[in-house]
C-alpha cells in the first residue's frame, strides 16, 4: 500500500530540466531515502511534494496523495494540506522555528489553526508530542526559546512542530546534516521510531548514504535529474546494480550494509 506515488515527475526551472520523469512510492510507516550529490534534485523533489518550488517552476507527471494529484491541486487546497497532511522538516531548523517566539507559542499556534483546538486542549498535546520526541521537562520547554536548547534538541522540536497535525507524509530534508554525528545518531533513531509507531511515511533527503544505510528501508539514488537506482536497503548498499551508486558507496569512510 504506497500514501503518495510521485509518478513521471518533471521540473523544468530557467529553462533546465532539473528532475527529469522520476518515480518514487512512499508507504505507511516505511523510511524511503533518497540520495545523491549535491545538485542532482533531492531537494526539489521534496519541495515538489510540498508545493513548495520557485516560482516560475514548470512541472509534468504526477504526484498523488490520497489519489489527489497535488500538482494540479489549486494553492489554497495545497496550503491547506501542508503542514498538516504531510509535514516537513530541513536541515536548518531556523526554516522550522522561529527563533522569537516560545516553542509552546509555535507548536499550539499550529494545532489551533490547523486542528480547530482550544488552547488548553493545543497545550497538553504540545507536551505529550515534545515528550513524544524527547525534550526533557517538555512542560518548562513550553516556555523556552529556540536558541536556549541545543541543536539536536531544536531538530527534535522541530520534528514535534512537523508531526503536530498527525501527517500521514513527513518529508525531512539532511534532518541531521548541521548536527555532530553523535547527535545525528539520536535524531535518526527518532525518526525511524516515530515512523514505527505512528506509521508515518517518511521521505529522508540526504546526500549521506551513511546516514541512509542507518534508517532506510528503501534507497533511492539520483544523478543530474534522473533516478538511477531504487531498491530495498540491504539490496543497494550491498549489490548496487548502478555504476554512480557504487561510486558513492566507494567514497563512504565506513561502509554498513545491514
Ligand atoms: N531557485 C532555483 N532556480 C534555478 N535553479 C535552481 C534553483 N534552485 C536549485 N536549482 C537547480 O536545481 C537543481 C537541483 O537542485 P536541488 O537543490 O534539488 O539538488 P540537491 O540534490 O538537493 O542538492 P543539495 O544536496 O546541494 O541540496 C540544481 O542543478 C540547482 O542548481
Amino acid at each position: 500500500m504506497t500514501v503518495l506515488d510521485i509518478e513521471g515527475l518533471t521540473v523544468e526551472l530557467g529553462g533546465r530540466e532539473i528532475i527529469r520523469r522520476i518515480d518514487l512510492a512512499l508507504e505507511p510507516g516505511r523510511i524511503h531515502g533518497l540520495a545523491g550529490e549535491s545538485g542532482s534534485g533531492k531537494t526539489m523533489t521534496g519541495l515538489a511534494v510540498m508545493g513548495l518550488l520557485p516560482h516560475g517552476a514548470r512541472t509534468g507527471g504526477r504526484i498523488l496523495f490520497d489519489g489527489t494529484d497535488l500538482l494540479s491541486l489549486p494553492s489554497k487546497k495545497m496550503n491547506a494540506l501542508r503542514g498538516s497532511e504531510i509535514g516537513m522538516v530541513f536541515q536548518d531548523q531556523s526554516t522550522s522555528l522561529h527563533p522569537m517566539l516560545s516553542i509552546g507559542h509555535q507548536l499550539t499556534d499550529h494545532m489551533r489553526h490547523h486542528l480547530e483546538l482550544d488552547k488548553a486542549e493545543a497545550r497538553r498535546r504540545a507536551v505529550e508530542l515534545l515528550t513524544r520526541v524527547r525534550i526533557p521537562d517538555a512542560d518548562g520547554a513550553l516556555r523556552r526559546y529556540p536558541h536556549q536548547f541545543s541543536g539536536g534538541m531544536r531538530q527534535r522540536i522541530a520534528i514535534a512542530a512537523a508531526l503536530a497535525c498527525d501527517p500521514k507524509v513527513l518529508i525531512a530534508d539532511e534532518p541531521t546534516t548541521a548536527l555532530d554525528v553523535t547527535v545525528q545518531a539520536g535524531v535518526l533513531r527518532l525518526l525511524r521510531g516515530l515512523c514505527d509507531e505512528l506509521g508515518l511515511a517518511v521521505l529522508l533527503v540526504t546526500h549521506d548514504l551513511g546516514v541512509m544505510s542507518a534508517v532506510a528501508d528503501t534507497i533511492s539514488v539520483m544523478r543530474a535529474g534522473l533516478l538511477v537506482e531504487t531498491g530495498a536497503r540491504a539490496q543497494v548498499m550491498r549489490e548496487p546494480a548502478d555504476q554512480y551508486t557504487r561510486m558513492l558507496l566507494d567514497a563512504l569512510p565506513e561502509r554498513s550494509t545491514s
